[in-house]
């Protein structure tokens, strides 16, 4: 059987008792679960939500805070104890967690990005399981949006994984929420998100969660765009992970309608680098790049935005304003407006076709 890289995400509510707090069983489970994964010699990855549900109660919040300042504080001292209870079950298994905390920012500048990348790979080469959450007390969209959520796309693009597990307490994808909905009707399996599936998801969530169904399928869209298939329900002690990963799970999948992985260089073009300016380009050059895997040349920019150097990322605009991809520029925005008035007959590249990404 061929090696295995996997994604785990595990929201707050897979992690909590009914009054909120962290529950150690709980999160002993998805220990046993992992163990039994990792002796079978894959790759893991935990994406774990739980810290705010693991601080509050010592800080002395009656109840889950509201409000992001108490959050910050909360998840601050409940990620220390979240990751003593899964360094305590971790370590019965042998294995060894290692604690990364991350924001979306890191993955912006392409420096920090690669090293994302780098000390990730080096802990799997050890045998250990990274425990990644965001930077709470840093990162205020993760305490408003949920962006755990989206963080475990990222990761499963950048890290190359086969799948995306997105853990959570409702056991699949259905057409309505089920708890407002009781004939709502699960899907078992997507091969694409629509902006139908979309409106058919909300922002409801369980009184722990952070985003809702609908952070849930952006982050699905992004690890799908990114070649990982991903899976979504609730944990079952009798379902393991290897047969979830081999299609097995009752929850629903949603598969990449194509299976190449996007380069990684290209995941920063798309999905994480900011653009810096914008062109225009006109209708043969836009079919040139989208249709014909064409380099773009200078001929077919009618307008440049921006101030721009080379190597920066900058979004490619059609005739109709719509946006059709990013790409690294080749050149900066100062040497193509001239390039652009001197009407040289000599091409030059303006975004090269392997730094090129179409936008759908
Ligand atoms: N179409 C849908 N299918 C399934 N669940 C949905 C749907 N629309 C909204 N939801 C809600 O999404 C919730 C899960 O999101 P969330 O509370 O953020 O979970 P987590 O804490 O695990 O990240 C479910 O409890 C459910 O009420
Ligand atoms: N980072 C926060 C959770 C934010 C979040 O995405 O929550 P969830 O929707 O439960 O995955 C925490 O550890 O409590």
């Amino acid at each position: 059987m061929s090696k295995k890289r996997i994604v785990i995400k595990i929201g707050s509510s897979s992690l909590t008792s009914i009054d909120g707090t962290l529950s150690p069983l709980k999160l002993a489970k998805f220990c046993h679960a992992f163990a039994e994964f990792k002796k079978a010699g894959h790759d893991l990855i935990v994406v774990s939500s739980g810290s705010v549900a693991a601080g509050f109660k010592e800080m002395g919040y009656p109840s889950r805070p509201v409000t992001v300042r108490a959050k910050q504080a909360a998840a601050a001292v409940g990620q220390t104890l979240l990751m003593q209870q899964y360094r305590f079950q971790l370590t019965q298994y042998g294995l060894i967690p290692a604690q990364v905390l991350l924001t979306r920012h890191d993955f912006r500048d392409a420096e920090h990005y690669k090293n994302v990348s780098s000390s990730l790979s080096e802990l799997l080469k050890r045998g250990i399981i990274p425990i990644i959450n965001e930077n709470d007390s840093t990162a205020v969209e993760e305490l408003t949006f949920g962006d755990n959520d989206m963080l475990s796309a990222l990761i499963s693009g950048v890290m190359h994984a086969d799948m995306l597990l997105l853990m959570t307490d409702i056991d699949g994808l259905y057409n309505k929420n089920p708890l407002l909905y009781p004939e709502a009707k699960k899907y078992k399996k997507i091969t694409n998100i629509d902006e139908e599936l979309f409106s058919q998801t909300d922002g409801t969530t369980t009184a722990v969660g952070t985003g809702g169904m609908r952070a849930k399928l952006k982050a699905a869209q992004a690890a799908q765009e990114m070649g990982a298939s991903v899976y979504i329900s609730t944990f079952r002690e009798s379902e393991s992970i290897l047969k979830i990963t081999e299609f097995s799970g009752e929850g629903t999948y949603i598969v990449p309608d194509t299976s190449r992985q996007m380069k990684t260089k290209k995941q920063w073009i798309a999905f994480h680098a900011s653009s810096k300016g914008s062109i225009v380009l006109d209708k043969g050059a836009s079919n040139a790049i989208l249709n014909e895997g064409s380099s773009l040349l200078h001929v077919g920019v009618t307008d440049v935005s921006g101030e721009f150097s080379t190597g920066d990322v900058i979004d490619a605009y059609d005739e109709q304003g719509s946006l059709i991809g990013k790409g690294q520029a080749h050149l900066t925005a100062e040497k193509l407006r001239s390039v652009l008035k001197n009407e040289s007959t000599a091409s030059s590249i303006v975004i090269h076709r392997d730094q090129w990404v179409p936008m759908k």
